[in-house]
């Protein structure tokens, strides 16, 4: 029998959805409205249709959304001033840098200039740290995504063996800490890891963050575990030449055979990035003005 396939773009319209009525009732019981301040520097590309996305998004749930983008020559204090400005105002709930940023700036330095508490991508070092130990912080939205679609596919994920492919800050720690927090056995296996394959195929739940694309084939997957590919890898396209296309870090094809569920790359974890940060600004929001915070928004 073939896996289900994860929706990540219908789970991440039901997250949105979520997220937009509860700000209608913030606007019309609390006359509060969540803000968002998305800061560019540069004009990667990939990285203009993420913050595009990102903007629209905003409003489309009704939240105000703040955009600034930068020449990509700005200096990392001019940088940090705009930060400063961001941290101080009061209609600003949720502030992020979006990454990569060019070379001559600190990414750390930047990150960390936010106040943990409008720190909706859940980087800086003390929102690492107090995830790290178990305490409410703001979550990284793509292991917040994840968790939540592994907790709608499980519900419980209670003793489930999972393993981890990747050790990024971004999502392959943060994912472990979530996991080990809904109380999973968990592994973090990267580069150097022995018999990696034998290791994942004993899982319950895979989850792939290494940024290789296809890495992981079916032969890797145990009978009926749940895979989820986090990865976005763009390639020539295999029969159409000139073209590229998207796969992830998964083996698409191959591992579908095995798994008993799987997220697709376009349409699986990359759609729930978006939503879950719309989920952490108002959850940063309520946070924010002592207000309780959105039930099943948060890990
Ligand atoms: N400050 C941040 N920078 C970056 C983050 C982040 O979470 N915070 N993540 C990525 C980029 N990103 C959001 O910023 C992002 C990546 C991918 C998707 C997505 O929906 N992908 C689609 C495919 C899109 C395509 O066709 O190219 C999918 O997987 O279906 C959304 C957001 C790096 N920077």
């Amino acid at each position: 029998m073939t896996a289900k396939i994860i929706d990540g773009k219908e789970f991440a319209a039901g997250v949105r959805t979520k997220v937009a009525t509860h700000v209608a009732r913030l606007k019309e019981e609390n006359h509060i409205v969540p803000g968002l301040a998305v800061v560019l520097v540069g004009e990667d590309p990939a990285s203009e249709v993420y913050v595009r996305n990102k903007h629209k998004s905003t409003l489309e749930v009704g939240m105000n959304s703040f955009e600034h983008k930068l020449p990509a020559d700005t200096s990392e204090s001019d940088l940090l001033a705009l930060i400063d400005q961001l941290n101080n105002d009061p209609l600003v709930h949720g502030i992020l840098c979006q990454l990569p940023l060019p070379n001559h700036l600190n990414e750390e330095l930047v990150i960390n200039s936010i106040i943990p508490s409008k720190d909706v991508d859940g980087f800086h070092i003390s929102n690492v740290g107090l995830l790290g130990t178990g305490q409410k912080s703001m979550v990284p939205c793509t292991p917040l995504g994840c968790l939540m679609m592994l907790r709608d596919h499980h519900g419980s994920l209670s003793g489930l063996n999972a393993v981890v492919v990747g050790r990024s800050n971004i999502v392959g720690k943060p994912m472990a800490n979530l996991l080990l927090r809904d109380s999973c056995t968990v592994t973090i296996a990267h580069s150097r890891t022995k018999n990696i394959e034998t290791l994942c195929a004993s899982a319950d739940i895979v989850i792939a963050a290494v940024g290789r694309p296809e890495m992981i084939t079916g032969d890797w997957i145990g009978k009926s575990a749940t895979v989820i590919d986090v990865g976005i890898n763009r390639i020539a396209h295999p029969t159409v030449e000139g073209k590229t296309k998207l796969v992830g870090d998964v083996h698409f094809e191959s591992a579908k055979e095995k798994a008993g569920a799987i997220t697709p790359v376009p349409g699986g974890v990359g759609p729930m990035t978006i939503a879950c940060l719309l989920a952490n600004t108002l959850t940063a929001c309520c946070r924010a003005n002592g207000l309780e915070e959105p039930e099943g928004l948060t890990a």
